[in-house]
């Protein structure tokens, strides 16, 4: 249960001063809350400002550079009304200091209102936007006007705040002001070392700092009040991972006994042989299975890199001690493919394997239910229809999930919901940098896979403008001829009238005009059978040229392709562009990547492809591609379940990411159900960041 004492923090925004329906609404976009009754003081309270206006320049009006925000105390001297109460005309007020004279301007200027805040003969602080224009000095509108002797009322220092269409900065101002009195004491859970060291603030009080801030370094990241919350953000996020990793590992994996009966058979019969680093990784892997613990590993590796293999001698082991192992994709055309490979590699060993997605309809899902429930299937392959309700299992004691790009605990969590604990070993293809690693998995262990197969070449890649297109086409001509295949990437199907893309159907009818039929199609609108067939067709040679939208991105797996056209690279962000590429240059055969760009490209677009043009170190472009486009992008917060931040950026708090990474670890070991004090206070912290989630696995959650 929540803390009472967080109570005045979660009530709704609705019942702070100043937010009617109308604004509540706005609140509910700007802060990117789902609803209304999910918008919180708390979230409001998250809104940091980006900016600050700095009232606090005083230089005089001869001194007050153009177009500066300045304070300025003067006497006024007269009043000019418009003649004949034309609107057009601007309603002026004359004021002199002793440096110089300026005028004030109003449109629209109520007389009698502007009489009243500016008598004739008074000492006014106004406050503004300067501007000179021919040698006088102007102020449109000032932000504020007093009288001299209350010039202390003004705020000197203003936070600006992201806003959304129709919510004006001042109401914004006065909510989070209403907001702001409500942050109560808060028992510290913080290190007091900690705090001293890095001179962090109280949580209330970085509140405050981040809300009133004096100086325009208080907006910096590296302000106390900003690393204290990023630090609290990371403590927090790291903690709820590690309360669902120990919760996962409490329940004991069942010890896997592998034998090698049936890894030994199907590694004779691989044309190839292992990596190094598969080898290393496998190793990992039946070592974390072997004990009493249960594995929670991440295999991570580059495209083409072979990870497929080391999962498939993961279930292996497990199917040689008498266990099921299901595979988890995140796509129909995926599982299906990895469908496709597995039985391949494992027809040697004889193994039972079925594929379960939303499209296994009828009696084929009920037969395949029934074996699963039965133990005669030993691996299950499929997306995440394989942990619906309605699936039993006789024996499962491994998940590989191939997670690709889609980060988050969610179907981790699921499975143990199911009462399931089997092994879990989580596939990523893209190398993340370790810094988001670590936000997004926490502390797993990690296994990599640094070395390609053997006898890989690299892949050219060149860029051409899409002028040229026609040259291209003629080059694939003939490269066909020769009996090589190709992709031919196309950016969008839906949308292609309104973004003026060429669409994959048009592509496929002007290169078959071009170059004749036997050329696939393969897009996100076909149904499941027909992206399979079109696969299929590919595979086996009856098509040489595939068109595709971005559907081939992950995972798909044709060695003997060796062409990959992308039109409208530019378009691409860059591990996407990293995917694609890595669907050529998979098998002996050297490969090129055409990337078609329509120019003239911008500073990213054109950073972007002379980073394809120089590297296919997929390490080295996730790096980039981070400094491209910062993180939220890269752990994609489009997907929901993924950890998006409110205040600390993994660029600027890296250190303290550091930090909260071993704080966390070290509190869960020495209090795992969080009930000391410090544990108490820690309860609040996840409350505080909605990272509670981990609590309802505690004892008293
Ligand atoms: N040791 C090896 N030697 C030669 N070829 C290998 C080796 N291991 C795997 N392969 C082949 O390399 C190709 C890529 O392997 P796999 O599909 O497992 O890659 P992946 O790591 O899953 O990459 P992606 O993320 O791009 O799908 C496959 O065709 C596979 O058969």
């Amino acid at each position: 249960m929540r803390p009472a004492i967080l109570d005045p923090l979660f009530s709704p925004i609705s019942g702070l001063p100043g937010v009617g329906p109308k604004i509540a609404d706005l609140l509910v976009k700007l802060l990117g809350r789902e609803t209304l009754e999910d918008c919180r003081v708390i979230d409001l309270l998250f809104h940091a400002p980006f900016s600050l206006i700095d009232r606090r320049n005083q230089p005089g009006i001869a001194r007050a550079p153009q177009g500066a925000i300045v304070t300025i105390t003067a006497r006024v001297d007269r009043h000019q009304v418009p003649p004949g109460g034309k609107s057009n005309i601007p309603y002026r007020v004359f004021l002199h200091d002793e440096t110089g004279e300026l005028t004030l301007v109003f449109f629209r200027g109520q007389a009698a209102w502007l009489e009243k805040q500016l008598p004739v003969d008074a000492e006014v602080t106004v406050s503004g936007k300067i501007d000179w224009f021919n040698g006088r000095a102007s102020m449109v509108h000032p932000d504020y006007i007093v009288r001299a002797d209350e010039a202390e009322s003004l705020p000197l220092v203003e936070p600006i705040y992201p806003l959304t269409a129709g919510l004006s900065p001042k109401t914004l101002r006065k909510i989070i002001d209403a907001g702001l009195p409500r942050f109560p004491e808060l028992p510290e859970w913080i290190d007091l070392a900690l705090t001293e060291k890095q001179g962090l603030p109280s949580i209330r009080d970085s509140f405050h700092m981040l809300h009133e801030p004096r100086d325009p370094s208080d907006i910096d990241p590296q302000a106390p009040a900003r690393r204290r919350l990023a630090y609290d953000e990371f403590l927090a996020g790291q903690l709820s991972l590690s309360l669902v990793r120990q919760r996962l590992r409490k329940v004991a994996g069942q010890p896997v006994t592998a034998t090698g009966a049936i890894s030994g058979k199907i590694l004779k019969s691989l044309p190839f042989s292992l990596t190094g680093s598969q080898n290393e990784a496998i190793a990992e892997v039946l070592e974390d299975m072997a004990g009493n613990e249960r594995m929670l590993r991440l295999l991570q590796g580059d495209v083409g890199s072979g990870k497929t293999l080391v999962a498939l001698m993961a279930m292996a082991a497990v199917i040689e001690s008498g266990g099921q192992a299901v595979l988890m994709a995140p796509t129909e055309i995926l599982a299906r493919q990895h469908h496709a490979t597995i039985s391949k590699f494992a027809a040697a060993a004889g193994l039972s394997i079925e594929v379960l997605t939303g499209r296994t309809k009828g009696r084929e899902r009920e037969e395949i239910l029934e074996r699963i429930t039965s133990g005669a299937a030993q691996i299950i392959i499929g997306t995440h229809a394989l942990f619906q309700d309605s699936v039993a299992y006789a024996n499962l004691m491994l998940a590989v999930v191939d997670e690709q790009h889609r980060f988050g605990v969610h179907q981790r969590l699921r499975l143990t919901a199911k009462g399931l604990s089997p092994h879990m070993l989580v596939m990523t293809a893209t190398p993340i940098p370790r810094t988001l690693v670590l936000a997004a998995f926490g502390d797993m262990d990690v296994s990599k896979l640094t070395e390609k197969p053997a006898g890989r070449k690299p892949i050219q890649t060149i860029t051409v403008p899409m002028e040229r297109t026609g040259e291209i086409v003629g080059r694939l001509q003939s490269a066909i001829a020769e009996g090589k295949k190709a992709y031919w990437i196309c950016p969008l199907v839906e949308e292609s009238e309104e973004l003026d893309l060429m669409s994959a159907e048009e592509r496929h009818a002007t290169l078959i005009a071009a170059l004749g039929p036997g050329i696939g199609l393969i897009h996100g609108r076909m149904s499941g059978p027909e992206k399979d067939a079109a696969m299929m067709a590919f595979k086996n040679g009856e098509t040489r040229l595939l068109v595709a939208t971005t559907v081939v991105e992950v995972g798909v797996d044709v060695p003997d392709a060796t062409i990959m056209v992308i039109e409208h690279a530019e378009r691409f962000g860059l591990a996407q562009l990293h995917q694609l590429r890595g669907r050529v240059g998979r098998g002996d055969e050297a490969s090129t990547c055409i990337l078609l760009y329509k120019g003239p490209l911008g500073e990213t677009g054109h950073a972007r492809l002379s980073i394809m043009r120089e590297t296919e170190d997929g390490f080295r472009i996730a790096e980039e591609d981070l400094k491209l486009r910062g993180e939220g992008e890269l752990l994609g917060t489009r997907q929901s379940g993924t950890p998006g931040f409110r205040i600390a950026s993994l660029e600027a708090h890296a250190d303290l990411l550091e930090i909260a990474r071993k704080d966390a670890a070290y509190l869960v070991e020495r209090d795992p159900e969080l009930t000391t004090e410090r544990g108490t206070a820690i309860r609040t912290l996840l409350y505080l960041f909605r990272r509670d989630e981990a609590i309802r696995f505690l004892r008293a959650g």
